[in-house]
């Protein structure tokens, strides 16, 4: 049996940051998301995450999506993969951490190597196009 993770992240960044999480009790950092509920549509994932995690309120009309990316699921077994599939989106609000989420950071390239390895794929992406410093 192979397992493959259902997530739906945003993608938000600001003059050539991006912003990330960790989660309680992890030590690298993802983009802010997560798995897909039965029935839900991409958005519908993305606004309640994000709204969840962050305390803020996505704008789903602004919704682009950037990219599907897939690897390894970090911290589990070899094999289980994590596809993400990621919005750039407006927002409203100030990202505050849920007591999920143990610390909100702008990262930049040079941070590559603490970030999850389907997140080092959006970086490798976001930076060659000019968009992460
Ligand atoms: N949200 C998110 N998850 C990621 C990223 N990169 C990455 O490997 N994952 C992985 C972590 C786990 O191996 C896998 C499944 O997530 P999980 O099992 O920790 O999810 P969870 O129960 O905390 O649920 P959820 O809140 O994320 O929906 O997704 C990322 O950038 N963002």
């Amino acid at each position: 049996m192979s397992t493959l993770f259902d997530k739906v992240a945003w993608i938000h960044l600001e003059d050539g940051k991006i912003l990330s999480t960790r989660s309680r009790g992890k030590e690298v950092y993802y983009l802010p998301g997560g798995k897909r509920e039965p029935g839900e549509t991409d958005l519908d994932t993305l606004v309640r995450e994000i709204d969840e995690e962050l305390a803020v309120a996505i704008a789903p009309a602004s919704a682009a999506h950037f990219g599907t990316f897939e690897a390894q699921a970090d911290g589990h077994a070899d094999g289980v993969i994590v596809r993400m599939i990621c919005y750039t989106a407006r927002h409203q609000g100030t990202p505050t951490p849920s007591s999920e989420i143990d610390e909100v950071v702008w990262l930049t390239y040079a941070d590559r190597d603490r970030v999850a390895p389907v997140d080092q794929i959006v970086f490798d992406q976001l930076h060659r196009s000019g968009r992460l410093l």
